[in-house]
């Protein structure tokens, strides 16, 4: 035989050089096409298992966990079957009805079904493409299955289509819901080139048969695709979803799905009904009964209480979320009451951030247990020093599946160098953690104004939560994956804002401040890049680098107490300062000034970072602030300015302090 076979992407070509008729039935006889080959009905099916229909409570039971969801595609999804629709196209909608109908009822075999269809309407190429055309993926989806997806996919369920139509006919539908290509299982034409010479002056191309290798193209088609599915995915709960007797045999094999829904929102199959585990006639009843995931928030100083306000906001508005969030309180007095009662008075933090409301959908809570116990989403925002402890006391109480967002900028040095706070997080409490860091002055920060933040997530489908948790029109989220680059930036932006204030308290202008700004980013990144090689430098362009860094020492609280320091020239400590200034804030630029300062001595690079080594030879009281203008030289040949050193010199060495400071 005399042929040549190409395959492009998915399409199969044939160039006959023989008449078609020959090549046709040599093809058949090959399996490539089997138009007229019946399979005895349960003739794939691998192993029957005995499916006793599940009790409602169960069915919700199963969908809560599921991992992956099966869809099938024609009159689940879309409106109306694909084939029926292009038969209609093509002129011939009746006959082609009426065999899609026979086989969804079990009355006739799918290849053949299949191969008859075709047979009936025999498509040119371009008429599938002017079908396609003519009929938008988005104009075909049933009502709420966008919802439903976007909802699974938020939760990280995997979405599948196993369809027994044709894959090209599906892949603008899965695209239409973000579906990756590779999560089709669905039929594949078989093309032949025909004598008839199209307008273009080549052979017209039919699609004139199916791709036999194929599971959906015979019985047992769609649990055989949910075996191929769990062969590559450790999936526990796969459901699925369909209005077929063919969607329903998935539940009826080994290593099939798990769950059958039956779908009648567009066609109602007795049968079909009947034999479901939970029968459904509208997709919002699924989505309604995917579990809200709760929110919980460690913390209610400053950055906080103005966060609180984008989560309480989404939170009410997003269907993903349970509108109720929760914020851990460290306790305090407050005017003769308890801060947390007149929090949950005021729906604001009187204290850190008077003035502030964010949100009636929030409650807070001074028991820190409670408040996390029951959270699927944990929100940590403290000064840096406390989270160690805050872990270790909620260790044995967190959620299974729980994640996690750390929105503090400072590290904890360990005896191997800085252990990041979303790694202590991760560490402690064996639940992955992601970051928020940015530009993000909390007392800024409110509707109608301009302000950006930047979520890292080693997992997309968390910086997908994240980003629905945190974006609003007064606060722009852009999610990237360096989590070590853009932590280490909001953490070591702190130092350099501690320079700022020292060059805006001795008023050394604009030059200088632009220096201490660029040699600052430059040791930022350096530093980062040096601890962990993944780090990148486009993080350090979004707003969780730069961005950051220009806010801070511009209008940051570590950059006014420094200018403060600077300006009393000795009189007061930071200490001292940070208790006048900052109603109980607190100050993280000394303390990571310390930190950044061991790891730098433990791994001999003081000289490779002047402007770190110069800001905590300052903070040491080693050097005025002024000194800050020649920062190489300091860090290059250390020089003691004795009078300085006499009134500042703090209290405690730079080793003791790391040791206690970590409660
Ligand atoms: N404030 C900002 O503008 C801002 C912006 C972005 C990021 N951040 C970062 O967010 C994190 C939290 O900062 P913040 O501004 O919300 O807090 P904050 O500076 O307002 O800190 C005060 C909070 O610490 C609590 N606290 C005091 N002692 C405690 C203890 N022993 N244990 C636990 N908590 C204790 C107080 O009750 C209060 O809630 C920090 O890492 C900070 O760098 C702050
Ligand atoms: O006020 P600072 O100096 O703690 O900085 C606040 C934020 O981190 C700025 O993004």
């Amino acid at each position: 035989m005399n042929f040549k076979l190409h395959h492009r992407r998915s399409i199969v070509f044939f160039y006959q050089a023989t008449p078609p008729g020959s090549v046709y039935n040599t093809l058949v006889q090959k399996s490539y096409l089997c138009p007229h080959t019946r399979y005895p009905r349960k003739q794939t099916i691998m192993s029957a298992k005995d499916h006793t229909k599940l009790s409602r409570e169960k069915c919700e039971r199963l969908w809560r966990t599921a991992q992956a969801v099966c869809f099938d595609v024609d009159c689940t999804v879309t409106k109306e079957d694909a084939l029926d629709s292009l038969g209609r196209f093509l002129g011939v909608g009746d006959q082609v009805a009426d065999l899609t109908n026979a086989a969804m009822d079990g009355n006739l075999d799918l290849d053949e079904a299949l191969q008859k269809r075709l047979d009936i309407m025999n498509p040119t190429i371009d008429k599938l493409i002017a079908y396609a055309k003519s009929n938008p993926a988005e104009e075909r989806l049933v009502p709420g299955i966008r919802r439903l997806i976007t909802e699974l996919q938020a939760r990280n369920v995997e979405v599948f289509l196993i369809s027994g139509g044709f894959r090209e006919l599906i892949l603008p539908v899965a695209d239409a819901l973000n579906i990756p290509r590779e999560n089709i299982f669905a039929n594949r034409f078989v093309y032949m080139a025909s004598d008839k010479v199209g307008p273009n002056g080549y052979p017209e191309i039919h699609a004139k048969g199916f791709d036999a290798n194929e599971p959906t193209s015979r019985e047992g088609g769609k649990p055989e695709a949910i075996r191929r599915i769990r062969t590559l995915n450790p999936y526990n709960t796969i459901v699925m979803v369909g209005d077929g007797i063919t969607d329903l045999e998935a539940v009826e094999q080994t290593g099939g799905a798990d769950m059958f829904v039956g779908y009648g929102g567009v066609v109602e199959r007795s049968y079909v009904k009947e034999n479901a585990d939970w029968w459904i006639t509208s997709h919002d009843e699924l989505t309604d009964a995917i579990p809200k995931l709760k929110v919980a928030m460690v913390g209610s100083g400053a950055w906080a209480c103005a966060a609180m306000q984008m989560v309480s906001k989404n939170a009410r508005e997003t269907p993903l979320f349970d509108k109720r969030v929760d914020m851990w309180v460290f306790e305090e007095d407050y005017e003769g009451g308890k801060l947390t009662d007149k929090m949950n008075e005021l729906k604001e933090n009187p204290k850190y951030m008077p003035g502030v409301k964010y949100g009636d959908n929030v409650v807070a809570n001074p028991d820190l247990v409670d408040t996390v116990k029951d959270a699927d989403i944990l929100i940590f925002c403290t000064p840096h020093q406390f989270v160690h402890k805050l872990c270790m006391q909620i260790q044995l109480n967190i959620k299974d599946n729980c994640i996690a967002i750390s929105l503090i900028k400072g590290m904890r040095v360990r005896h191997d160098g800085p252990q990041l706070i979303s790694t202590m997080v991760r560490r402690i409490l064996h639940m992955e953690c992601s970051v928020l860091m940015g530009a993000n002055i909390a007392t800024e920060l409110a509707p109608g104004t301009l302000c950006e933040g930047t979520v890292a997530s080693h997992f997309p489908e968390h910086g997908t939560i994240f980003k629905s948790l945190f974006d609003t029109s007064f606060y722009n989220v852009n999610v990237i994956n360096d989590v070590e680059g853009a932590e280490l930036a909001g953490t070591l932006k702190n130092v350099v804002a501690v320079a700022a204030g020292f060059v805006d308290g001795c008023e050394l202008g604009h030059n200088a401040k632009a220096a201490v700004l660029r040699q600052g980013l430059s040791e930022m990144r350096t530093f980062a890049k040096r601890i962990f090689s993944t780090v990148r430098d486009e993080t350090f362009n979004e707003s969780c680098g730069m961005a950051d860094l220009f806010a801070t020492c511009c209008g940051g609280r570590n950059r006014m107490v420094s200018m403060a320091f600077a300006k009393c020239k000795g009189q007061k400590t930071f200490d001292q300062l940070e208790s006048e200034l900052l109603n109980g804030q607190k100050l993280q630029g000394v303390l990571t000034s310390n930190e950044v300062q061991a790891v730098l001595k433990m791994k001999g690079w003081e000289k490779d970072f002047p402007l770190f080594t110069a800001v905590n030879a300052i903070v040491q009281g080693m050097y005025e602030p002024k000194d800050i203008a020649r920062y190489r030289d300091l860090a290059a040949k250390p020089v003691v300015d004795e009078t300085f050193v006499n009134t500042t010199r703090r209290k405690s060495l730079l080793e003791e302090k790391l040791m206690d400071v970590h409660f």
